[in-house]
């Protein structure tokens, strides 16, 4: 059925700015960001009334009226509407999953382009209602007479009134991203200076790249918003080291509000393709994904990290490929928690995890940390769940695509035990 595989070029992306929750999009809905994202990327590449093989995107939180999510924002936008479009979600590999969704159909000969990425709200995120109060609701709907509804009625209380805000938390540990982390740091030994460098690294680097131009074609203003609005150019160690631990234990607490990410607001789009719709076009070819790979690992009976599976992800993607850990230009490392960055950094790195967990000869390997994460990442731009793929894929792509080729690296931790990984070339 598969006649052969093609490769899948990756055009370009677009995103929306990223903004602190509860700020510039606290009224923004879920579509609303997605739609502008994709707005923008039809602006770009001249795409209106333009009929896609594929639109796949996502959200961590969602409202029950999200159930279409990627559909209703193409019918918001202005893509054809004719296009077709599914939801996929995957915790933070989200976006880098939809991506691979439209990039296999790609690889197939079953669609020649699509759109894939991802949105989320932290301002708007879902509030249930409490269990108590679904119960009489669901009492009241199924009673007959205004009377004996009217009775059940006199039985609300304040306590019903309590809303089920989603947690940031892990169903099954009660624990959330940031305490998991926090474990995963200390069986590291990953120092809080070390932490707090790579947090200042992430906010310098970005802001060198706003200031050279580089985010002009991979990201538009929306809402008053230029800039992801957590960027602060002037992060020094010394400013991060007086902030207090929140995540962590007393004294040897390490974790920041500083080196960790922000809960944020965005959305963010890539458009791929075959080589011959972009020719077509005449679309140059920014950069080709060629792998990608997933793992989950156990982390609610084993003893592996929540945020580890990368670690575990990472090395079977480069078995396959044929590829070293060393042989990248570019790494992009979704910074989750800078803890998260180094433990992972530090299990490549360690013998013994290369032996026992990898069932390797000794280490994985070491990442060059001067070709780490180049234009800023997560810490400083901000980390809407499902829009980090989108805006590390495009990133990415563009920035090997500047050096005139090459080889890069993606790794995107996940709540619930997941990495979601991925090999751009040029
Ligand atoms: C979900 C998946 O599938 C996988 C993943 O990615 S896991 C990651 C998921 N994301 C998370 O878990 C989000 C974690 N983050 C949080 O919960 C919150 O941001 C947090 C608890 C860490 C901090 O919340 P907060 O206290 O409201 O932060 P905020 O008020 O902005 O900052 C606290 C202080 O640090 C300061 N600060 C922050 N960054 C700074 C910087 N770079 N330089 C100087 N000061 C800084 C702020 O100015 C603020 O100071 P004041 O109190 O004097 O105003």
């Amino acid at each position: 059925m598969v006649a052969s595989v093609r490769r899948v070029a990756v055009i370009g992306g677009n995103r929306i700015p990223f903004a602190r929750s509860n700020g510039p999009y606290a009224t923004a809905s879920n579509q609303d960001m997605l739609t502008a994202a994709l707005d923008g990327l039809v602006a770009r590449f001249g795409l209106g009334g333009e009929r896609l093989g594929e639109v796949v995107a996502g959200a961590v939180l969602k409202h029950s009226r999200d159930f279409n999510l990627a559909r209703e924002s193409v019918l918001g936008s202005r893509l054809s509407p004719d296009t077709p479009a599914y939801d996929v979600q995957q915790a933070c590999g989200t976006g880098l999953q939809a991506i691979v969704a439209v990039a296999n159909k790609i690889a197939l000969g079953q669609i020649e382009s699509g759109v894939a990425g991802g949105v989320d709200t932290t301002s708007d995120a879902p509030l249930g209602v409490n269990e108590d109060l679904r119960q009489l609701l669901l009492r009241i709907n199924r009673t007959k007479g205004t009377l004996a509804r009217l009775r059940l009625l006199t039985k609300l209380r304040p306590r019903h009134l309590v809303p089920a805000i989603p947690r940031n938390a892990e169903p099954r540990t009660g624990l959330s991203m940031g305490e998991h982390a926090a474990v995963t740091a200390e069986r590291w030994g990953i120092g809080r200076q070390e932490q707090d460098e790579l947090a200042v690294a992430s906010h310098r680097n970005l802001a060198a790249a706003y200031e050279r131009g580089f985010f002009d074609d991979l990201v538009t203003p929306y809402l008053g918003l230029t800039r992801d609005q957590n960027l602060r150019p002037d992060s020094t160690v010394e400013k991060l080291s007086r902030l207090r631990p929140v995540f962590g234990d007393g004294e040897k607490a390490t974790m920041t509000a500083g080196n960790s990410t922000p809960l944020s607001d965005g959305a963010s789009v890539v458009l791929l393709a075959s080589e011959e719709w972009a020719a077509a076009r005449r679309l140059p070819v920014l950069a080709y994904l060629t792998h990608c790979e997933t793992a989950a690992v156990d982390f609610v009976h084993g003893d592996e990290g929540l945020l580890m599976a990368p670690a575990y992800a990472v090395p079977r993607m480069l078995a396959r490929a044929g590829l070293g850990l060393g042989d990248f230009d570019l790494y992009e490392m979704h910074e989750a928690f800078a803890s998260q960055v180094l433990a992972t950094l530090r299990a490549w790195e360690d013998p013994a995890f290369g032996k026992e967990r990898l069932g390797l000869d000794g280490p994985l390997g070491v990442v060059d940390r001067t070709r780490l994460n180049v234009n800023g990442s997560s810490l400083a731009a901000g980390h809407p769940f499902a829009a980090t793929g989108g805006r590390i894929v495009a990133t990415l792509a563009k920035a090997l695509h500047e050096r005139g080729g090459g080889r890069g690296l993606i790794s995107i931790c996940a709540a619930g035990g997941q990495g979601v990984t991925a090999i751009l070339e040029k």
